[in-house]
């Protein structure tokens, strides 16, 4: 949720206005639009740009000379068609703000004052940026509306710190794939979906065969390249809605939203290969190769069933992949066993 301001930068410069004249949107008022540190344009009641400071040329890289006049001060932030947060005041269209930015928020109760963040193309910036913007609409005597004051602030550097945060929070730092707490998170909420959509939820437990005696003949930095590799091997498998994680040590989870246990074993078999053909030697196991043994699991998800569950089945099957030799896929004791 996005910082909602007492009084936002847009309604300071508003009072800046109304204190200046008397609330007309032109004249010396918006001079004092061009002092401001602040990047802040003001869209008159038709969506004309009627004032565009020097901060905001800055930031934009666009000159006032090319907007003022102009009703689509939005190519200024967007390669494709996407209104203002001032066009949305001016046009009073404020409802569809949900849809366009990331976050937003009314800052106080006075209807039209809105706030929102989101990332912008800036076409002639030169780089994405992530701007927060206010506006505050301008009334003239009779209540209507005389222009609308839309103030940016660019949170670009905030944003990618939060980003690189949640990547630190949800990412294991070894692999780069998924942590623990990001794959519990999204089973649980896969499994809500397939329960609402009553859809199947595929998983596979994933394990690398004789790694203690990988790490007994390379040592442990050679065992850390070891997990890496065959971690980029079983991600090279995941379709978009797919999360490949690591479980923990030398186990990866993988789940496999709407996906069949016939679906499952496919791609379960996929992984196998390719972590077999990246033919890495694994001398501490007689000279054989590094290989992964893949349980599978899948489940119509029902209220009296728990993830835990299916959890529970993928790693009886993986248990019975190791027990049968290794280098294999397993599925449920109902279906065949593949491979
Ligand atoms: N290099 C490295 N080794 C790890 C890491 N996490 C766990 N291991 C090692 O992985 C090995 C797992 O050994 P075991 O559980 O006996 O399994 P295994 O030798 O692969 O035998 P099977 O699973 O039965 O094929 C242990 O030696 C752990 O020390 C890690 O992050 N880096």
């Amino acid at each position: 949720m996005m910082n909602s301001q007492k009084i936002s930068n847009a309604q300071r410069v508003h009072h800046l206005i109304d204190g200046s004249r008397s609330g007309q949107p032109d004249g010396d008022a918006f001079r004092l639009l061009e002092l401001l540190a602040i990047p802040a344009f003001v869209l008159d009641a038709r969506g004309r740009a009627v004032a565009w400071n020097r901060a905001c040329e800055r930031l934009t890289g666009v000159p006032a000379s090319d907007v003022l006049g102009t009703t689509d001060t939005w190519r200024c932030f967007h390669r494709t068609p996407h209104p203002t947060l001032a066009d949305l005041v001016v046009q009073q269209r404020t409802h569809e703000a949900p849809a366009l930015y990331d976050a937003h928020a009314q800052p106080c109760e006075e209807p039209g004052h809105l706030s929102a963040e989101g990332w912008c193309d800036m076409p002639r910036g030169g780089r994405r940026r992530y701007l927060a913007v206010d506006v505050s609409p301008i009334c003239n005597e009779l209540g209507g509306l005389a222009a609308v004051v839309q103030t940016l602030r660019d949170m670009t550097e905030e944003k990618q710190a939060q980003i690189a945060l949640e990547q630190l929070a949800t990412r294991d730092a070894l692999t780069g794939l998924a942590n623990r707490r990001c794959f519990d998170d999204t089973l649980h909420a896969e499994w809500q979906r397939a329960l609402r959509q009553q859809q199947p939820l595929s998983l596979l437990m994933v394990d690398v065969d004789n790694f203690k005696q990988y790490n007994d003949a390379y040592g442990h930095v050679g065992g850390d390249d070891c997990l890496r590799r065959v971690a980029g091997a079983v991600a090279k498998e995941m379709r978009a809605n797919d999360l490949v994680a690591r479980y923990g040590g030398e186990e990866f989870a993988v789940i496999l939203p709407n996906q069949s246990l016939k679906g499952a074993a496919i791609v379960a078999e996929r992984m196998r290969c390719r972590v077999e053909q990246l033919h890495l030697p694994n001398l501490g196991a007689a000279g054989q190769c590094v290989t992964i043994s893949i349980g599978a699991a899948t489940a119509l998800p029902a209220p009296e069933y728990e993830p835990v569950q299916l959890l529970a089945e993928a790693d009886a099957a993986l248990y019975r992949a190791k027990h049968m030799g290794r280098n294999r896929i397993s599925l449920p004791l109902e279906m065949a066993s593949a491979h």
